[in-house]
């Protein structure tokens, strides 16, 4: 992506009611060109909501929508340079593969060979070279979900709208398809619009992210900062695991926060990793990821890093990790680590008193 990237789809302030209830309440967005940016959030947060309002299918209350710089309020869905692909295969059992690709070019004026030519096109696109003449109700759930993906993109879109389009698939497949997504939006380098509720396929497919709830965005960012630095304690639950520890500011200066965390002790922290709480939350919380603290073996020398005591609630055995529920002193629940088992298994027994390595640098306190 270039340094200045144009915007494609702008979001202003927009609210949706039904009836009495608030949907979407005053969201501002930019969407770049190329870009794959997704929308995630818990169930009912108003993901669908908002990418149907982009796709015209739904009215907005108040607020502009604009895709590709012009005002889209009195454009129908059929007259948006957006197609849609949606969690239903929808694709039509008793037409063929190409029959199916084709129907994209219905209203279409070009001569039956031209069509001809671009359904070949779109389903080399999507790996199903090759496939045309099949029935489509003999295909594949992944192999279903392509067949909509090029009749989705067979009329070259400038926006492509995915409603969950892999929900429906099994893990392998869906992780399979997730990766082809990423390349197949490289290739044609159209501007995709993913909704999820699957943090995980929101962190693997997208440039960035926004995270919503009720009907608002809680953070939008590249998936790695989401990851690191979340700026609200239900965007850090939301995405993967995040431990909490009870905390108390001790003293602040300009640079610097003093914090009393609950089981590791005093540290110091700079500002950058300060992030907001809850706003209906006022408890000081310390977060970390269970990745970035080390359990130490009894026989291990001390590390450079801080040490804290630490009792073994619970291992839980996952053949390339191992997950371990730990007793911090003076915390109520247990905190969960994860270890990588790259020399094989290493496990430690439920009870060991043991030692657990941590740095300052990974903490995040929420305020
Ligand atoms: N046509 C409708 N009439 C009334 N309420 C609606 C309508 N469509 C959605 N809602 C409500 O608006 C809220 C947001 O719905 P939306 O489908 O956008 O959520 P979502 O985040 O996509 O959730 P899910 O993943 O479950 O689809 C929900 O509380 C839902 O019940």
């Amino acid at each position: 992506m270039s340094d200045d990237p144009r915007a494609m789809i702008e979001c202003q302030d927009v609210h949706k009611y039904y009836g009495d209830y608030h949907a979407l309440r005053g969201i501002d967005l930019t969407i770049r060109e190329g870009e794959f940016f997704s929308l995630l959030g818990p169930s009912g947060c108003g993901k669908t909501t908002l990418l149907r309002t982009i796709a015209g299918f739904e009215d907005i209350s108040s607020g502009a929508v604009l895709i590709d710089s012009k005002h889209m309020e009195d454009v129908p869905a059929n007259q948006r340079p957006t197609n849609m692909v949606f969690q239903s295969y929808a694709i039509f059992p008793h037409l063929t593969v190409a029959q199916n690709v084709a129907f994209g070019l219905r209203r279409d004026p070009r001569s039956k060979a031209e069509k001809a030519a671009l359904v070949e096109e779109a389903l080399g696109m999507v790996g199903l070279k090759g496939y045309g003449n099949r029935a489509a109700h003999a295909l594949s759930g992944g192999q279903r979900q392509r067949v909509a993906l090029a009749r989705a993109l067979i009329l070259k879109p400038k926006v492509l709208l995915l409603d969950e389009p892999l929900s429906a698939l099994d893990r392998k497949m869906r992780e399979q398809m997730q990766v082809e997504l990423i390349k197949l939006q490289r290739q044609v380098g159209i501007t995709f619009v993913l909704v999820t509720h699957d943090q995980e396929e929101a962190l693997v497919m997208s440039d960035r992210i926004a995270v919503m709830f009720e009907g608002g965005i809680a953070q939008l960012d590249e998936p790695e900062t989401l990851y690191a630095r979340p700026t609200d304690r239900r965007v850090a639950d939301f995405i993967g695991v995040m431990n909490f520890l009870p905390a108390e500011v001790i003293a602040e200066s300009d640079d610097l926060v003093t914090v009393e965390v609950g089981g590791l002790g005093r540290v110091e922290l700079p500002h950058a990793q300060i992030s907001r709480s809850n706003p209906d939350d006022s408890a000081v919380m310390i977060g970390f990821r269970p990745e970035t603290m080390t359990l130490i073996g009894p026989s291990q020398p001390h590390t450079q890093a801080r040490e804290t005591e630490a009792i073994i609630d619970e291992v839980v055995y996952y053949g390339d990790m191992t997950y371990y529920d730990l007793r911090l002193e003076g915390v109520p629940d247990p905190v969960r680590i994860s270890m990588r088992n790259v020399f094989g298994r290493d496990v430690q027994e439920v009870g060991t008193r043991t030692r657990l390595a941590w740095s300052p640098g990974s903490l995040v306190l929420f305020r």
